[in-house]
Formats: structure tokens, sequence, C-alpha cells
């Protein structure tokens, strides 16, 4: 918790602050970043849970906006201390245009460099990816690789060619100098599959179970092992480094992280029945009703159908080439580099991690528990 002693006089600005990882960062903030006197949080989207944060020692202010308005932007920024970047258009099922992802999570990002520059804000966190890595465009596996490891990153897919861009930004803009005449400080946290709390293809995966019957069916080999890590541990780092930049600015400026945590390796279906698994679902084994092939051709069928209906009505289903092939792939990161460069360990253990999942999941609504 919050210490009383220390003196209150920093203001933090949280992009997306009420997303999925958003919402975990500013409620981490408000428990484990002392100094905080203002947390401005900015979104497209405001929870109704931010009320509930308004009666304590910090000043919580929701500020509605759009990262690809500058304007909304700076002035959202405007005297901020620490900007955490973790707005974006998370989408993989083609839901949103090639262009709007752009726009949001490239034009977007360029909006809050500018911002910082134009008002004086020297300290950037950009919620990055391991997207921005892989797995690439040829299924090359990424095996507990860490930040120097050599991949052939190759995008096609928008999301993680947008995510690349605007990390490339961020870093680039690291010793610009902002109004003031001190160096912007910036650094990329990259987290792997997050889960936890509020996840929601772990809920459509969950639902998806229910109306099957209790039972899930294996479409991936358990042999492909998918990075994840919790939710709460990628906001501890985020609270973490932004705290650090200031003091080890030489060391963590322009540098990036992989977000890691105690979190098993395993695939990604497997670890997604560490906790479905507990509230009563099942995986079933289809491998000679789904050889790969075949689920390649549903999904190759789904992106199809896709295109033929979208003058109609969206169709996004889980199922598309690009979802398959990252699923497909083996990616996962074994590294220490946040502990070396600024003492990070996971606050959560794997144990807490999976409780608190779990937790989550059976209070679910329309939950069988
Ligand atoms: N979910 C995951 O497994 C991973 C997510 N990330 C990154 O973490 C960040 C947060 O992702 P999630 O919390 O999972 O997604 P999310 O969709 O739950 O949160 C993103 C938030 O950004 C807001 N937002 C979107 N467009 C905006 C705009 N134009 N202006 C202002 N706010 C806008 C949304 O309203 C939402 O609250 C993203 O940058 C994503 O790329 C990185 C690695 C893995
Ligand atoms: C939806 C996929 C699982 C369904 C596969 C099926 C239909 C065969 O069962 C998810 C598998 C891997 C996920 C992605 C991965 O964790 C990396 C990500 C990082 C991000 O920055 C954003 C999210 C995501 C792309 C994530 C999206 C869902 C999967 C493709």
């Amino acid at each position: 918790m919050a210490e009383s002693t220390e003196v209150r006089n920093l203001v933090y600005l949280v992009t997306g602050g009420c997303g999925f990882l958003g919402e975990h960062v500013v409620r981490m903030l408000l428990q484990r970043e002392p100094r905080l006197s203002e947390l401005r949080v900015f979104d497209l989207h405001l929870g109704p849970w931010l009320e509930e944060l308004k009666t304590g020692p910090v000043q919580v202010t929701a500020i509605q906006g759009d990262v690809t308005q500058a304007h909304e932007v700076a002035a959202a920024v405007a005297g901020a201390h620490v900007v955490i970047h973790a707005a974006g258009l998370v989408d993989v099922f083609g839901r949103a245009s090639p262009e709007t992802i752009h726009k949001v999570n490239v034009q977007g990002t360029k909006n809050v460099i500018e911002a910082c520059v134009q008002t004086g804000t020297r300290f950037l966190v950009y919620t990055s990816s391991m997207e921005v890595v892989g797995p690439n465009i040829k299924g090359h596996p990424f095996y507990r690789g860490n930040e120097d490891t050599p991949y052939e990153a190759v995008h096609k897919h928008p999301y993680p060619c947008s995510k690349a861009q605007a990390e490339r930004l961020v870093l680039e803009a690291n010793g610009r100098e902002v109004r003031g005449g001190l160096p912007l400080v910036t650094c990329a946290l990259r987290p792997t599959g997050i889960y936890g709390e509020g996840h929601q293809i772990m809920r459509d995966f969950y639902h998806q179970g229910l109306r099957l019957g209790g039972r899930l069916f294996r479409a991936i080999p358990a042999s492909v092992e998918h990075g994840r890590v919790y939710v709460g541990n990628v906001a501890w780092m985020h609270v973490l480094v932004a705290r650090e930049l200031e003091q080890r600015a030489a060391l963590v400026g322009g540098q990036v992280y992989f977000c890691y945590d105690k979190s098993p390796y395993k695939s990604y279906e497997d670890f997604n029945m560490e906790f479905l698994g507990p509230c009563g679902l099942r995986l079933v084994e289809t491998r000679l009703l789904a050889p790969y092939w075949l689920l390649m051709l549903l999904a190759t069928l789904n992106a199809l159908l896709q295109w033929l209906l979208r003058p109609l009505l969206l169709y996004a289903p889980l199922l598309n080439p690009y979802t398959l092939a990252v699923a497909n792939t083996t990616f996962t990161v074994s590294t220490d580099k946040a502990q070396r460069h600024f003492g990070y360990e996971p606050l959560f253990s794997w144990e807490d991690s999976r409780t608190r999942t779990i937790r989550w999941v059976q209070a679910m609504e329309g939950s069988a528990q």
C-alpha cells in the first residue's frame, strides 16, 4: 500500500486506462506509487468503476478522449510528469480496417510523443507487444528467447505492423529535447499474451465451452508453447519502470523489455485450461478429427466469409489464418533484463495469478459454478 510519509507531487497519465491492462495499471499505480498526487485516466470509453477511485488521497481525473486527436492528447498530457501509453486497437480478428488500426496505434502514438515534446513531459512508457517480434509470417519458432535473440521479424498483418511502427517511433524519440530543454526518456514493454481478471478472450472461450456442454476441442498440438503473462505483473512492470525512468535514464531510456513472470510454458489452449478446467470445462483431444490442414481450410473459409459478408454484417470469429498461425507457432520468452535494469520481480506468484484468474472466471455471469 502507499506509504503516507512520501510527498505526493507527481502527475501520471495512463492512456487506454479503462481497458483490460489499463485498469490494472491504474489500480496498481494507486496502490504502489506513493508519490502520486494526480492520476489522469484517458480513454475513448470511460468505465463506471473509475467513480469509486475518486474518494482516495490521489486526485483521479477521468478524461474521455481519442488518441488520434492531437489536441485532445496534448491537453491531457500538459503538466503530467509521466505518461503510460497503453491505448491501442487490439484487433487480430478483422473487426477494424487496417487504416483504423494504423490511425489509432501509429498516429495515436505519434500524437502522444509530440504532446510530450510540446508540453515538456519527460517520461514515456509505451505498451508494445511480443507481436512486434513475432511469430513471423514464416512460422519460425521463438523458443524461450530474450530481447537479444536474433529473429527474422517480418509482419504482414495490420496489428503487429502497427505495434512495430509505434514502438520504433517511441524508441527513436528517446533523447529528444522537450519543452524546457531536457531530454525525453522513453522505453517499451512487450507483453506476451496477457491473461487475468477482465480478459475478454478468456471470457469468450469460457462461454463457448459452456455452450458446447462443458467441452472445448483441442486445435493446437500440446507441444506448441505460447508465452503468457499475468496482467497484475504486466501492470507492476509498468509502474516500476515508470518510477525508474528518471533515476536510471541512461540505462533504461530507449530500451525494450519483454514482460515475463513465473507462468508456465504451455500451449495456448492447455494454458487456458489451467483456469477453465477448475471451472468445469474439459479439453477434448481431436487431433485425428481436425488435422492442421482442415483447421487452415476452416480459417480460410472464415476469412472468405468475413470478406463476403462485410457489406451486410461483421463476421469476426476467433479462428482465422492469422490467429491460427500465431496460436500454432511456438513463441515464448525467457529473460531477466527487467530484473537487471530496474529490479523487477513479479509481484504475483504463479499460484496467486492462477487463483485470482480462476476466481474471476467463477464469478462470471452464466458461470457453471
Ligand atoms: N491483450 C494482450 O494480450 C496484449 C496487449 N498488448 C497491448 O496492451 C495494450 C492494452 O491492451 P488491452 O488492455 O489488452 O486492450 P483493450 O482493448 O482492453 O484496451 C485498450 C484500451 O484503449 C482504448 N482505446 C482504443 N482506441 C482508443 C483511442 N482512439 N483513443 C483512446 N483510447 C483508445 C480502448 O477504449 C481500451 O480501453 C495495447 O496497446 C495492446 O497492444 C500487448 C501485448 C499483449
Ligand atoms: C484467438 C487465438 C486463439 C484461438 C486459436 C484457435 C481458434 C485455433 O483455437 C489467440 C492465440 C494467440 C493469441 C494472441 C497472442 O497471445 C499474442 C497477442 C498479443 C497482442 O499484443 C494482442 C493479442 C494477441 C495478438 C493474442 C490475440 C489472440 C490469439 C491470436
